[in-house]
């Protein structure tokens, strides 16, 4: 240390410490009710499916705890960071791919991450989930048949599509794989916003003791199986 002035380090570990004392009440190297381990919901769905609605539902939800999280969607990483790619299947891979380890390094920061991209591919699904820490990755599938997709249209990408302005449509020229064994499935054409955010909240608080007192089973680090929706 020179004239007062010390190396990052010492801030580093400083903040560290800080943060270890804040979220370590119980002493036992757990972290708090309030405090959870950082995790990632993953979004995968077809265009209209529900990924951004459900992503900002739960976001406000986390946003009324106060816990640092953040919303990574595909619309808006693809008019910047994937900005040279497009809707191949190799371009779709390399997309991924590339949000996989923005939402890694935000979650090893600290954030919990949502993240809403349509990620058609089994095989793409499981590299990203194979970047997490087993327990830490939430593989949601916002399904929703094709036809009420359509039906919606919020973007009036399929009837751009339709008429040939859209090529590799995800559903209509390019192909959407049904996740075999997510954490959870939301059917949104059957439940509204508000019952299908309810749902994903349970599971998301349940999993990771967000507001509830802390008990043994929270601590395991293996995968709890699909969800079956329930009303
Ligand atoms: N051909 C084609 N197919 C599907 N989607 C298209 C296409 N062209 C543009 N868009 C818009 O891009 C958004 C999907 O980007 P993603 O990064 O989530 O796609 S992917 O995961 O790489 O497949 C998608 O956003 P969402 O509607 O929110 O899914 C569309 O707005
Ligand atoms: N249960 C539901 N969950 C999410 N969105 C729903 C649901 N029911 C109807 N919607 C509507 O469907 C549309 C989904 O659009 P959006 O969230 O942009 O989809 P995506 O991000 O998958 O393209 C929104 O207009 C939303 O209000």
């Amino acid at each position: 240390m020179v004239d007062g002035v010390r190396p990052v380090w010492y801030h580093t570990r400083k903040r560290a410490d800080a943060v270890r004392r804040f979220s370590d009440r119980r002493g036992d190297g757990m972290f708090t009710a309030t405090t959870p381990r950082p995790f990632v919901v993953w979004f995968t769905g077809l265009s209209g499916g529900g990924k951004s609605t459900l992503a900002h539902g739960l976001s406000q939800r986390l946003q009324a705890r106060g816990l640092a999280h953040t919303v990574l969607d595909g619309d808006v990483l693809r008019t910047g960071l994937c900005a040279d790619l497009g809707f191949s299947v190799a371009d779709r891979h390399e997309n991924i791919r590339r949000a996989g380890h923005v939402a890694k390094i935000l979650v090893d920061a600290g954030l919990i991450v949502l993240a809403a991209f349509i990620t058609p591919l089994e095989g793409d699904r499981r590299m990203v989930r194979e970047l997490f820490a087993p327990g830490q990755f939430v593989e949601v599938h916002v399904d929703c048949p094709l036809a009420v997709c359509q039906r919606r249209d919020p973007k009036l990408l399929y009837q751009k599509a339709r008429a040939g302005l859209v090529p590799a449509m995800t559903g209509l020229a390019s192909p959407y794989e049904r996740p075999k064994q997510p954490e959870l499935r939301i059917p949104t054409d059957q439940w509204d916003v508000e019952t299908s955010v309810a749902y994903l909240w349970e599971f998301v608080a349940t999993r990771y003791a967000i507001g509830t007192t802390p008990s043994p089973a929270r601590n395991s680090e293996g995968r709890d199986g699909v969800s079956t929706p329930r009303r």
